[in-house]
């Protein structure tokens, strides 16, 4: 049985870790899929670019508004599907021809790995290999809901849905988070009818209420959403698959061509097994890791959506920076640092958030104070002719530090950064609105203005 002094399970943050500092080590890592892992082939980068696409397509028929009067002719989805994973694909390759021909130090192994013993890997190749010391990184995958006959009729999820062959007519989402979000805004923008049905009584009801309710209220405007629904069974009928449901009006059905199934994401905890080595896991079936990421195991790490409670790109990609340092320095480890994690929605509009929402505050029975300042205050907004979106703040009232951040509307996921800044080094309310000069008139000013608007003591 050959062993190793390191082995990584997963090629998505997993395989940032082993750099030139790590020349001397034997290294095995295993990977079930392709290369870069869910944000390069599945995740954050294609849907981006699918959603940058969106973005221009349905700015089109929004000129109007401005008095632009423009036509959308059509939308080429296999050139658009093409371009983007013709800029993928290649990528994902690239990433494992480097591990596998230019780095002597590492062996790959093209398998799905389990635990069958103490740090004893099935490497799902036919090779068993044991190491000093295990990297878990196999992230999560989506959750299939228990919904009758749904495997049968069969369905899409964020894996399989941006590379269909052909746009379909109508498209129904089951979910009302993220991935439904973003989806919804893409195929809505390419000519698709779609129809959202969320359990809840808001989509994206984990944002702060004020910000929740007005992107509902917006998505009413272009998708048919089904508030709290709960889809009990599946049929497929002429082509189409009908989902039925059952809501506060009774019993009902939404149908479609194609089903998107987007109710969130497990970790892939119990495919590797990770028992079987001693790791213990939340009853979510995250591995527990403490501050350092290390497992209960000595010389057992884990990082990103396999153990996180946050399954996003940039926290997956904090903690392997953490568990790269911790490999290197086991005498002196560092912590991640989870105090400020942010987030966006790259939908239609844009939504961006980092600290306690407001109902967070006041469950912890923060003392807080909030500010809001619409788009439409600005100048900026002026120019968008805008009407929805806003700037939502909480800050502690005695010292001014933000506690919360909340943004929907245009370039949230940019305009969040300075607010992102300041709680990460402590600069409160009043000198971040006055310290500095602010751009106009850029759609800053509105994070400004809610700065200024913040009732301090
Ligand atoms: C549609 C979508 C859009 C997203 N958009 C964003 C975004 O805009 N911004 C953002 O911050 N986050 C986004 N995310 C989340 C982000 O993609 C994840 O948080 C991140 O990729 C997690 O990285 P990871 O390294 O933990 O896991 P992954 O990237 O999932 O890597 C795990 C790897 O392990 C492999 N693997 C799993 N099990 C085994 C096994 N048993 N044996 C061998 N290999 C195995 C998998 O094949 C995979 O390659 C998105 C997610 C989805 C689904
Ligand atoms: N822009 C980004 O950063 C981005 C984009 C996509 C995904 N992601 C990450 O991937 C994760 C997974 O995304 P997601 O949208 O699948 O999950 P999510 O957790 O964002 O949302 C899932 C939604 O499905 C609902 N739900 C759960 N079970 C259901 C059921 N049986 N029927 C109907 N609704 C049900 C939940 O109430 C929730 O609103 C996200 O939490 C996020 O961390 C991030």
């Amino acid at each position: 049985m050959r062993h190793f002094d390191l082995v990584i399970i997963g090629t998505g943050s997993g395989n940032s870790l082993p750099d030139e500092r790590f020349a001397d080590w034997d290294i095995a890592i295993v990977e079930k899929g392709v290369f870069g892992g869910t944000c390069l082939n599945v995740g954050c980068i294609p849907t981006k670019m699918f959603v940058h696409t969106a973005d221009v397509a349905s700015a089109v028929p929004d000129g109007a508004r401005l008095g632009v009067d423009a036509q959308l002719t059509g939308v080429r989805w296999t050139d658009v599907r093409d371009r983007i994973f013709g800029r993928i694909d290649p990528i994902a390759e690239g990433g494992r021809r480097y591990r596998v021909e230019d780095n002597p130090n590492v062996t790959v192994y093209a398998g799905q790995a389990r635990f069958v013993g103490p740090k004893t890997l099935d490497t799902g190749t036919g090779e068993v290999i044991t190491a000093d010391r295990f990297v878990l990184a196999a992230g999560g995958r989506p959750v299939v809901p228990d919904v009758v006959d749904l495997a049968q009729v069969g369905y899409h999820t964020s894996d399989t849905i941006m590379r269909l062959d052909e746009l379909p007519r109508r498209m129904v989402i089951l979910g009302s988070g993220f991935v439904a979000a973003e989806f919804a805004h893409v195929f809505s923008s390419f000519g698709v009818e779609v129809t959202v049905v969320a359990r809840s009584d808001r989509l994206l009801r984990a944002e702060d209420t004020d910000i929740s309710t007005r992107f509902t209220e917006l998505a009413q405007q272009r998708w048919d959403v089904r508030l709290r629904r709960k889809a009990v069974r599946a049929e497929r009928v002429g082509g189409l698959t009908r989902l039925h449901l059952e809501g506060p009006d009774g019993a009902e059905v939404a149908e479609g061509e194609v089903l998107l199934v987007a109710v969130g994401r497990r970790p892939n905890s119990d495919l590797l097994d990770v028992a079987a080595t001693g790791v213990t896991t939340h009853p979510d079936g995250r591995v527990v890791v403490d501050a350092h990421q290390s497992t209960v195991v000595d010389g057992i790490w884990a990082l990103g959506d396999i153990s996180s409670p946050y399954q996003l790109k940039h926290v997956a990609n904090h903690e392997a920076r953490v568990v790269q340092h911790n490999l290197l320095h086991p005498e002196a480890p560092v912590a991640v640092d989870h105090r400020f994690v942010p987030a966006a929605v790259f939908s239609h509009p844009q939504v961006a958030s980092v600290g306690l929402t407001e109902q967070q505050a006041v469950d912890q029975g923060v003392r807080y104070v909030t500010a809001t300042q619409d788009f439409a205050g600005v100048a900026y907004g002026w120019a968008l002719e805008d009407t929805a979106s806003f700037v939502k703040l909480l800050a502690d009232p005695a010292t001014g530090h933000l506690l919360g951040a909340h943004i929907i509307g245009p370039q949230a996921s940019t305009l969040i950064q300075p607010l992102i800044q300041a709680m990460s080094f402590g600069l409160d309310a009043r000198s971040m609105a006055r310290g500095q000069y602010w751009i106009h008139p850029g759609l800053p000013e509105a994070v400004e203005n809610a700065l200024l608007n913040l009732p301090l003591d």
